[in-house]
């Protein structure tokens, strides 16, 4: 059966169809800040950067276990543990609970937010596509934006007006508006943890440098609403499509702030 989030599909039975699943850097993991190195040459050397072009059209994508916005034009991130390896921005989409007190994938000293934003990005100064890097140990980065009930943000409000339209899986729009991937991130985007990890999904390649932001970003209630009318590719409402925190194993955690 396709793997899914619920109990016959869901992340503890992913282990079956993909072992690397109790692999040695699986994500999502709980963040322990007291644990979590300061790291200046991770902040010293080249602070992380990113260098989006904003989408002239927004592409959206129920792909059945998530909604995904399909980036078209060229979107940059560099720095910080990623040295001078250019990533490009792929895809960005997200994680939820059915209820605001859950529905993060990474846990910070055991808390979890209503939501997690995750912009995806491949090496382009190593590999030649997405797929190509997709299974190279440094051939992902993933931005992971925390999200908490408040005010709307704006730039999302293009993914949360369109979830009506987008309710079963396999559903595709193009909305002809444009979209800034840079206002998806919080303010303060030099306070951030980073480690080596996974895909936090099948097939769950260990091929993801994780940079998760300390400021989280916030949305409306209504925005929250619209992700949790969703229907995933089982014909039930997507939500909880998270995975619980993985073993640390033998890693550590570096942060860029005291
Ligand atoms: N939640 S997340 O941000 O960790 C995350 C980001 C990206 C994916 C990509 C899934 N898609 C994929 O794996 N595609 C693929 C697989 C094999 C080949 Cl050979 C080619 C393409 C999954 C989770
Ligand atoms: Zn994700």
């Amino acid at each position: 059966a396709h793997w899914g989030y619920m109990t016959t599909n869901g992340p503890s039975t992913w282990g079956k169809d993909f072992p690397i699943a109790n692999g040695e850097r699986q994500s999502p993991i709980d963040i322990v800040t007291t644990a979590a190195e300061y790291d200046s040459d991770v902040l010293g050397s080249n602070a992380l950067s990113t260098n989006y072009t904003p989408e002239s059209e927004v592409k959206l994508v129920n792909n059945g276990h998530s909604i995904m916005c399909q980036i078209t034009k060229k979107g940059v991130l560099t720095g910080g543990p990623l040295g001078k390896d250019e990533y490009r921005l792929e895809q960005f989409h997200l994680h939820w609970g059915a209820e605001d007190n859950r529905g993060s994938e990474h846990t910070v000293d055991g808390k979890m937010y209503a939501s997690e934003l995750h912009l995806v990005h491949w090496n382009a100064s190593k590999y030649s596509s997405f797929a190509d890097a997709v299974q190279k140990p440094d051939g992902l980065a993933v931005l992971g934006i925390f999200i908490t009930p408040g005010v709307a943000c704006n730039q999302f409000k293009v993914i949360s007006d369109n979830c009506g339209k987008l309710k079963t899986s396999g559903a595709e729009m193009t909305v002809d508006t444009t979209l800034d991937p840079t206002l998806l991130l919080p303010s303060n985007t030099s306070d951030y943890w980073t480690y080596l990890g996974s895909l936090t999904t099948p097939p769950l390649f260990e091929s993801v440098t994780w940079i998760v932001f300390k400021e989280p970003v916030e949305y409306s209630k209504e925005q929250l609403l619209a992700l949790r009318n969703l229907v995933d590719s089982d014909g039930n409402h997507m939500q909880d499509n998270y995975r619980p925190p993985a073993a640390l194993k033998q890693r550590k955690v570096k942060k860029t702030f005291t």
